[in-house]
């Protein structure tokens, strides 16, 4: 079977981080790991508090995994300050993930600050040049490109700026402008727009966590990048157009365990 790491911060309410990156690995007929980086007390509406996870720790579960079952792809969340960023970078060195998604994550849908100031300066310099692909929403990539972004035109101009930062290839996401949710993707000489249509809900919280990890999944099963992020595309739709009605605030995406195969 193949297998997928993640390295991100526990959501207690289940829609986001780490639970929303295995449920994703599962129903995408993956086997998941995680190695946690920070425990938040969260739920649809808010985030109530947060304990980082000693670097020393975050360190023994990457290695745990990666020396004894290894990972065919690692999908990278939040990284909450500068000294996590330096030790999960200095793993991915040592241990050579063929597939690093990397999900610049920043602020939870409830606008609750997930990272410290100047983590994403060291985001920027240390990690982003090790990744595979890195998938910032629109007010992530207009940090990452010091830059507004109110259009798809702007999207086009964050994404040549972010690939110069060394990512192998920039994926921005679309949801945060108004009209349909298209995704612009960019390896360093082509464009490819991924088109979605916009889905009327409020229950949208974890739809970054989602996408990135169904893209790391379908890398794992031998998927090429354009194809694991059109096929993650659909995935993150199907999850939104029967995302759950739970709790007060902002409601989960919705897995399907049933609907794909597994690769052994
Ligand atoms: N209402 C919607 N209908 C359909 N697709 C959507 C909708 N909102 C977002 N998407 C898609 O979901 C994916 C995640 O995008 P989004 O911009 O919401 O990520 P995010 O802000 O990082 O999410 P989060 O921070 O909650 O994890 C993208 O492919 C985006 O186009
Ligand atoms: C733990 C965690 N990671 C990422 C996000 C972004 O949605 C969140 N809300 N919580």
């Amino acid at each position: 079977m193949k297998t997928a790491l993640t390295i991100a911060g526990s959501d207690s309410g289940g829609g986001a981080g780490i639970q929303a990156d295995i449920k994703t690995f599962s129903a995408l007929g993956v086997f998941g790991m995680s190695a946690i980086t920070a425990i938040t007390s969260q739920n649809t509406v808010e985030v109530r508090s947060v304990q980082l996870i000693d670097v020393n720790i975050i360190n023994d579960q990457v290695a745990a995994v990666l020396e004894d079952i290894g990972a065919d792809a690692v999908k990278i969340g939040m990284l909450a300050t500068p000294d996590i960023i330096q030790t999960v970078a200095q793993c991915l060195k040592k241990y050579k993930p063929k597939h690093i998604v990397l999900d610049p994550v920043m602020i939870s849908k409830g606008g609750h600050r997930l990272l410290e100031e100047d983590t994403m300066q060291e985001l920027k310099s240390t990690l982003i040049p090790l990744a595979s692909l890195v998938t910032p929403n629109i007010p992530e990539a207009e940090v990452l490109a010091n830059m507004p972004i109110h259009n798809e035109p702007d999207m086009y101009e964050a994404c040549r700026v972010i690939k110069k930062l060394g990512a192998q290839a920039v994926l921005i996401k679309g949801g945060h402008l108004q009209g349909n949710p298209n995704d612009l993707y960019y390896e360093g000489q082509t464009f490819q727009l991924f088109r979605g249509e916009r889905i009327e809900t409020k229950n949208v919280h974890g739809t970054g966590c989602t996408l990135s990890a169904a893209i790391a999944a379908l890398l794992a099963k031998g998927k090429e990048m354009p194809t694991a992020i059109d096929e993650a595309k659909d995935y993150i739709t199907n999850a939104i157009a029967n995302s759950l009605n739970i709790g007060q605030g902002y409601g989960p995406t919705h897995h399907f365990y049933h609907l794909y195969e597994c690769v052994t």
